[in-house]
């Protein structure tokens, strides 16, 4: 199946004015921007939905605690009305289950945000993963991860490209697989360790890719943005 992949630009900032300047260059070429834990953190949760502005917002909190605490704050997120929100899939089941079922009460049908559940870090290779006590390649934890999320009610998950085709044969077409670690030929790679680039993550499956520092920090954002839009176009 040919797949739209669109693109979601990250705004990592703690300067709102910054934040606005590039969701409004941005905005013509993404399908949404990303607001994360350094702006909410700095600038507080509802400068967030002010910056986005008419750009649908990823609302990046990657909520991780036990189920009762994230169930409460999905609930206190609700007037923000954000098209996509992060958890952690390491946080389990029952938290995976009390997220769902605060979103789908909290939110009025229709406006309820995709679910998108972390697996891996993008920014973790083999040896970073197995330091944390998972003895497993990323890939297959990944795959288990994803697995447990989907199974708990998320309507999506992130993870990076290079785990998209065993996602897809493993889960099918519908969950909505999102892809950080994305580096335009190029482009520094950074802290990011499971890279590809904007056309290779969609013809692995991307539904969403998501660029930051590749886009927020060259010479023109604006230009950057519709630069990778045409990769994924073409
Ligand atoms: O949840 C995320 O968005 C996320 C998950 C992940 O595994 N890796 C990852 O990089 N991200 C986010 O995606 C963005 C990537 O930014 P750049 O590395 O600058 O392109 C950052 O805002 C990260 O917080």
């Amino acid at each position: 199946m040919k797949r739209h992949t669109g693109l979601i630009v990250a705004l990592d900032t703690q300067d709102v004015a910054q934040a606005r300047a590039w969701a409004g260059a941005v905005g013509p070429a993404a399908g949404a921007v990303k607001l994360g834990l350094e702006f909410a953190y700095s600038a507080g949760l509802d400068a967030m939905a002010e910056v986005a502005g008419g750009v649908p917002l990823f609302l990046d909190l990657k909520l991780h605690d036990i189920p009762n605490t994230v169930g409460s704050a999905v609930r206190a997120l609700s007037h923000l009305r954000p098209r996509l929100l992060t958890l952690h899939a390491s946080g389990g089941r029952a938290m995976m289950e009390a997220a769902r079922k605060a979103c789908d009460e909290a939110f009025p049908e229709g406006e309820r945000p995709a679910l998108l559940a972390v697996t891996v870090l993008t920014s973790l290779d083999d040896q970073a993963l197995a330091e944390t006590g998972v003895n497993d390649t990323p890939r297959n934890q990944v795959l288990r991860l994803g697995k447990l999320a989907v199974s708990s009610g998320m309507d999506g998950l992130v993870c990076s490209a290079h785990e998209l085709s065993p996602l897809r044969d493993a889960l099918g077409d519908a969950p909505l697989l999102v892809t950080p670690g994305i580096r335009p030929a190029g482009s520094q790679a950074g802290d990011q360790k499971r890279i590809m680039t904007p056309a290779q993550a969609r013809d692995a499956g991307a539904d969403w890719i998501v660029v930051g520092r590749p886009v927020t920090q060259a010479a023109d954002p604006a230009e950057a943005a519709r630069a990778i839009a045409a990769e994924l176009a073409g």
